[in-house]
């Protein structure tokens, strides 16, 4: 039997479009659909626009310091429309470059929502496709939870296109995008509140990590209601939208806008799995093996639809591994114990590895701890009390490290790159006997005791 394609990839996030790619490159003929704009959430609505929002609160915070450093009459007007307009523009352009990208690979991009007829046959707004195999690529979206009133609130995809800042904002979820946004709104200005049902932000994070970032935010002002629930949101009349939470101190908040962030799942609806016999799990999360396979042999899945780790570089490492070993003949497994991950909040969190508490539930005793925390150069002289934390779990007996988190200024950049190390299984010692850069925070990861 002849296809129209030898792979369909559905949906042209960082998952699809590397799959594509990859496929591409060993000569087989790809197309893939897309119902929105290329290079789904990290490109149009996460990681690219949140960065630049990132930085933009970075001149905030550098503001707040310039005074210390000899700066006076620093400017201190920020036009969120003008910025976020910018940013709007240099989406606008990072689309056309993939689009290029597609273009340049020889791989038909077909726009509109793709649906499954059969295994083999996919319809795309009335129009009829078959293809030998099929990637799955569809990323996830956010999870709200059934309230009254959750109408009322927003996502962070809306986050993105806020027509201006809000005075007060709730965050009903304290992960990674509830921090984030708690951060930067609250360099902006804006009144931050965050609410999360467990008793500490960050959940998943090193408990040093989760205390540190949850300490120094409310030192900026943020405020927290940890063991809490959303419950209701209303709209207040002129007090605003007020947002009931239930827990260790129920209490209503008034806010002029609740950003609603626990968590994303799956976008297998309206997909038709069901006529392709692809399962999946009580999120809605498609089920695959180690090779990316579904249920049905020759349909794949990966990215933020398998559930796996939601993160852009995971959802790479998928689509290149997926086309590796279908099309390329190359077995590649991928080892998801040392995926570092960083939280873009300020201050900076980001990790490698096992927390303390997942090395003592795997080691017991024999776990080490060093731990350090103090204030970084940049802050003594505005004599801010802002802490750095750096922590290394190490094996006792081998010495070999399990994991290393830190909290401060550059911690992504700094736990991206001892991540390698780490993967590779240095010890304790490798860090002792290695040479530091001064005066820099990382060099204080090599002369922890
Ligand atoms: C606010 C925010 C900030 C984030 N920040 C970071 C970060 O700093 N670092 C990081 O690593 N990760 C971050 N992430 C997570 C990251 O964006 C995702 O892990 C990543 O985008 C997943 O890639 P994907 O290709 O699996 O899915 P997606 O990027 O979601 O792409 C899926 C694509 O499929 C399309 N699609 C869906 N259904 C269909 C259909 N039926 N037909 C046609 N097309 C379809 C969608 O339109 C979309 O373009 C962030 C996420 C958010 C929400
Ligand atoms: N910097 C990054 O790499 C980055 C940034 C943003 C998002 N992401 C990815 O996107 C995913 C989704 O992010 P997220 O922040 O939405 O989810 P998350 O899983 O990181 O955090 C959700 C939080 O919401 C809380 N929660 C759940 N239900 C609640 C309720 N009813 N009331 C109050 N709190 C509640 C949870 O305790 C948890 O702390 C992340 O897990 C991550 O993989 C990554």
């Amino acid at each position: 039997m002849t296809f129209d394609y030898d792979l369909f990839v559905i949906g042209a996030g960082p998952a699809g479009l590397a799959a594509a790619k990859k496929a591409a490159s060993f000569g087989v003929r790809v197309a893939i659909a897309e119902q929105e704009a290329l290079g789904g959430t990290c490109v149009n609505r996460g990681c690219v626009p949140k960065k630049f929002i990132v930085h933009a609160a970075d001149f905030a915070f550098q503001n707040q310091m310039a005074h210390s450093y000899g700066w006076s009459e620093c400017q201190r007007n920020f036009d969120w429309t003008h910025f976020i307009h910018s940013v709007h523009q240099q989406i606008e352009s990072i689309n056309y470059s993939y689009f290029e990208q597609v273009q340049k690979a020889g791989i038909d991009l077909i726009r509109g929502h793709a649906t499954f007829i059969d295994a083999r046959t996919i319809n795309i707004d009335g129009r009829k496709f078959t293809a030998d195999k099929v990637l799955i690529a569809v990323g996830a979206r956010p999870m709200q939870p059934s309230i009254p009133g959750i109408e009322y609130s927003i996502t962070s995809r809306e986050m993105f296109n806020l027509p201006y800042l809000p005075e007060r904002l709730a965050i009903v979820g304290g992960g990674y995008i509830g921090v984030e946004f708690a951060s930067m709104m609250n360099a902006f200005g804006c009144e931050v509140t965050v609410v999360d049902t467990d008793d500490t932000i960050l959940s998943g994070f090193d408990d040093d990590i989760r205390s540190s970032v949850q300490q120094s935010l409310k030192k900026r002002g943020i405020k927290f209601f940890t063991s809490s629930t959303a419950e209701e949101i209303k709209h207040g009349g002129e007090e605003g939208l007020l947002l009931t939470i239930a827990g260790n101190s129920p209490v209503t908040i008034a806010a002029d806008t609740i950003l609603v962030a626990t968590g994303r799942i799956p976008n297998t609806k309206n997909l038709g799995l069901e006529n392709a016999g692809v399962v999946v799990g009580d999120k809605g999360e498609i089920q695959v093996d180690e090779d990316n396979c579904t249920a049905q042999e020759n349909i794949f899945a990966v990215g933020d639809c398998t559930d796996r780790l939601q993160l852009t570089p995971v959802a790479k490492a998928e689509g290149v591994s997926f086309a590796n070993i279908v099309f390329g003949k190359k077995s590649q497994k991928l080892n998801y114990d040392y995926v570092p991950s960083a939280v873009f909040s300020r201050p900076e969190a980001a990790s490698v590895g096992m927390t303390e508490a997942k090395a003592r539930e795997k080691f017991g005793e024999s776990v080490k701890i060093y731990c350090d925390r103090f204030q970084p150069l940049f802050f003594k002289l505005g004599n801010q009390d802002e802490q750095a934390m750096l922590k290394l779990v190490v094996e006792g007996k081998s010495e070999q490290i399990l994991g290393a988190h830190m909290v401060g200024e550059n911690a992504a950049d700094i736990i991206q790159c001892l991540a390698v190390a780490i993967a590779k299984g240095i010890t304790k010692q490798d860090l002792d006997d290695t040479i530091g850069i001064h005066p820099t925070t990382a060099e204080e990861f090599l002369t922890l005791n």
